[in-house]
């Protein structure tokens, strides 16, 4: 049989490779460029990205992928189901209503303007925005944005297929916001809109269109498993062919389902859903087409063509159509390697990041044509990596092997380490704090450019730092916060800027990937073993406590985020990977209580993340990942106070886990969901100290003291008093000061009311 083989894609990373759409964005928000030149640069971005997937030679362009903001927040307006309490004026333009949703209606007309939850996108690091659904909600076809996309790439000579989400997946990310209702239930209504936008792009002659339904996935209660198959059934005659697209864990229990399916094609992630792959060989019917995702759409290190060839060699032999793409979009990797001036050679062989992937996807095809292709040069990239000595340091294993079990346990239980710590610190009922980091000013930003430019020396760089150090100090005394931090003006990421000062990491110039709207992140590439050769934030902690007589919370991020948000390597296990990051991480906890530093904030806003979507990795993980966490936290003292924050996620299933690390005082965020989680937690029996987050960061909104003294009373009716701090939900540090001072003024004054009633 010959078997015809195509290459395509999931999705491109929208940002651009110099973040084009970032800076448009934000000029256009800020009233700098309107809203056509803001359309005018995302068509430039839709177009080079088109470009560079026909320039790959790919059978497809993928259309559809791209978004101004968050490709969920796409669909809403699609499918016509905006939240009825924006009370959008019907002469409202698309763009504004879109942007209200995104980011709170600093325009809305009289409608309850609080921008969409936003949450984690299975378990990546980008977020989407949470469609809400209640009896009453609606849909209808409301935007024309997709098919003009459609008439763009038309226009371009491309050949297209179109991707949406399908219709199981959309109603799933959405969050109910009315008792005794269950979203499935408006899949009824939904589907006549797919329907009508399958039959319109059918009619602009669209061959195929990809459905992306990633819950396969998931482990699916049986209602939304059974709902697959009467859904697909209504969709299957109303135009395109489809494509069903399941990526980032395997499909499982649910793959005969999808085999079954009557769409025309399936999509399975070869990388992480690769245990897929033998039983969908078998089922899915042959003149099916399949479709493998066989390079990494969720790494960056250059395929293994040798063993990608042989792991699609059996799909050749009994395929009539076989497919080739990345295992899941590539909104998850970076553009491209071009831009990357400063990366050594070495490291630099190593990599393949969006647009070299694409040539890798060419390469395969081309061989399993029986073209005959030299890859020999790709092969030695791929050995050298596995062989290279500046991957292993013999002194990292062996600090590992020689641990002992009670490395990983503080000396004494919470309750005794309370007390100590209440005589230590002798902080008020609802003491005040914050997350960590302050407004990340244009100013402080620039003078970081200038410094990497060599434009500013290093004692310069150093001052304006400490200066902005000490004016955070004046401003959180003044303000009167109980437990105050330094800011992190020193940082330019969470991640990236530990990266920078341990081994085994290297970091990249323009290596952007999208975290949410115009938000993107440097995620630092993690080769190798890894150590901390010097103290990292040890001179910074020093001088911000060496300028208050209150306490100065030192910050780090913890291992199980710092792995999570980094491109790591894949020739040790996971568990292993964490605890080198963990002993690297716990010597900088160390240096920071012997210089004095008595409160201590490991972050681990990624721990939920990093939870693996199908149940059966589930415990290793957590077990990996509270180990990491704890050997990391536990060489102080009882008096020394052990702080970790996450946000963004839902905790409440893996609440056993966040018990277990035993952090001393665990700060979330909260407020977007009126204080859910803290019930949760309450009911949970969560034995240590907690800090809801009582404010929002992403809004500009200022928030109003009543608000959070209502906010606290209610986590006060749920939670002891005694063990909860006053905090916002996250870091602050894509706010500005104007926004953060009454804000934090409010938020103490919240504190203050409450614990006079209380107290
Ligand atoms: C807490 N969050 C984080 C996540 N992941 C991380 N890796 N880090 C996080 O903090 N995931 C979950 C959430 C997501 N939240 C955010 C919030 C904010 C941002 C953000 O603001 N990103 C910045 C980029 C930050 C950065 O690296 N800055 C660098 C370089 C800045 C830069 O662009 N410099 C200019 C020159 C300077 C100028 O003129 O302004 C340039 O290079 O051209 C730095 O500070 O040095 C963003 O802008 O998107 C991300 C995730
Ligand atoms: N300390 C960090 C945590 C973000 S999740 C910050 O404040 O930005
Ligand atoms: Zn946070």
């Amino acid at each position: 049989m010959t078997t015809t083989i195509r290459t395509h894609i999931l999705g491109y990373p929208r940002i651009g490779a110099r973040r084009e759409l970032k800076f448009a964005l934000e000029s256009h928000w800020r009233g700098e460029r309107s809203a056509a030149e803001l359309e005018a640069t995302a068509r430039d971005l839709r177009a080079a990205n088109w470009a560079e997937q026909a320039k790959a030679g790919l059978d497809f362009v993928t259309v559809g992928d791209f978004s101004l903001y968050d490709h969920v927040l796409d669909h809403i307006q699609l499918l016509g189901c905006e939240p009825a309490r924006f009370a959008f004026r019907d002469d409202e333009p698309e763009l504004a209503r879109y942007f209200a949703m995104a980011r709170g209606a600093v325009h809305c007309c009289g409608g309850h303007g609080q921008a969409l939850e936003m949450t984690k996108w299975f378990d990546t690091n980008y977020h989407y925005l949470v469609p809400e659904f209640t009896p009453d909600t609606s849909f209808r076809l409301a935007s024309q944005r997709l098919f003009a996309q459609v008439e763009e790439a038309r226009r371009l000579g491309h050949r297209i297929k179109v991707v949406l989400l399908g219709p199981l997946t959309f109603l799933w990310l959405g969050k109910e916001k009315a008792a005794d209702f269950s979203r499935l239930e408006l899949i009824g209504r939904l589907l006549p809109v797919y329907g009508q936008i399958l039959a319109q792009l059918s009619q602009l002659g669209v061959e195929w269109v990809q459905l992306d339904e990633p819950i396969l996935a998931t482990e699916l209660a049986p209602a939304w498993q059974a709902a697959f198959e009467p859904a697909y059934a209504t969709l299957a005659s109303a135009g395109p062919k489809l494509l069903l697209a399941s990526y980032f864990a395997p499909m499982a229990e649910n793959a005969r389902l999808a085999c079954q399916l009557p769409v025309h094609g399936l999509h399975v992630d070869g990388v992480r859903g690769a245990a897929d792959l033998p039983a969908v060989l078998d089922w899915l019917p042959a003149h099916k087409v399949l479709s493998v995702g066989i390079v990494n759409g969720r790494n960056v290190w250059r395929t293994d063509l040798d063993a990608a060839f042989g792991r699609l060699r059996p799909a050749v032999e009994r395929r009539r159509e076989l497919w080739l793409a990345p295992s899941c979009s590539l909104l998850h990797v970076p553009v491209s390697l071009a831009g990357e001036t400063t990366l050594d050679a070495e490291l630099r062989g190593w990599l393949a990041f969006a647009q070299e992937k694409l040539d890798e996807l060419q390469t395969l095809k081309r061989a399993l044509r029986g073209e005959s292709i030299d890859w020999s040069d790709a092969r030695r990239q791929v050995e050298a990596r596995r062989a290279s000595p500046r991957v292993h340091r013999p002194e990292v294993g062996a600090r590992l092997a020689a641990l002992g079990e009670e490395a990983g346990w503080r000396a004494s239980p919470h309750a005794v380490r309370r007390a100590a710590q209440r005589a230590h610190l002798k902080l008020p009922l609802l003491p005040t704090t914050t997350i960590g980091s302050f407004p990340q000013t244009p100013a402080v930003r620039q003078a970081r450019a200038a410094w990497r430019r060599g434009e500013l020396t290093e004692a310069a760089y150093r001052a304006t730092m400490e200066a902005e150090i000490a004016h955070a100090i004046r401003v959180q005394e003044t303000l009167g916060l109980d437990v105050l931090v330094h800011g992190e003006p020193e940082r330019n990421d969470m991640v990236e800027y530990f990266a920078e000062h341990l081994t085994g990491f290297a970091v990249t110039q323009h290596g952007w990937v999208q975290s949410y709207g115009s938000r993107c992140v440097k995620p630092p590439l993690l080769y190798g073993d890894v150590a901390r050769p010097t103290p990292i934030t040890l001179h910074w902690a020093r001088h911000a406590q060496g300028l208050t007589t209150k306490p100065v919370k030192g910050m780090l991020t913890g291992p199980v985020t710092l792995f999570q948000w980094s491109f790591v390597r894949d020739d040790l296990p996971q568990a292993t990977v964490l605890l080198q990051l963990a002993l690297a991480m716990r010597d900088e906890v160390e240096d920071l209580e012997r210089a004095g530093i008595t409160i201590i904030q490991i972050d681990e806003p990624a721990l939920r993340e990093g939870l693996p979507l199908r149940p059966a990795a589930r415990a290793d993980y957590l077990a990996a990942a509270t180990r990491a966490f704890r050997l990391c936290a536990a060489g102080v003292a009882d008096a020394t106070q052990i702080h970790t924050h996450m946000c963004y996620a839902e905790f409440a299933d893996i609440l056993p886990a966040i018990i277990a690390l035993d952090a001393d005082v665990l700060t979330i965020e909260a407020s977007r969901s009126g204080m859910e989680s803290v019930r949760a937690f309450a009911e949970a029996g969560y034995p240590n100290e907690l800090g809801p987050g009582v404010f929002d960061v992403h809004s500009p909104h200022v928030p109003a003291t009543e608000d959070m003294v209502r906010l606290l009373e209610y986590a006060a009716t749920l939670f002891a008093p005694e063990r909860l701090w006053v905090n916002p939900d996250c870091g602050l540090k894509t706010r500005s000061w104007e926004e953060v001072e009454p804000a934090l003024a409010h938020m103490v004054a919240a504190a203050r009311t409450l614990r006079a009633r209380l107290g």
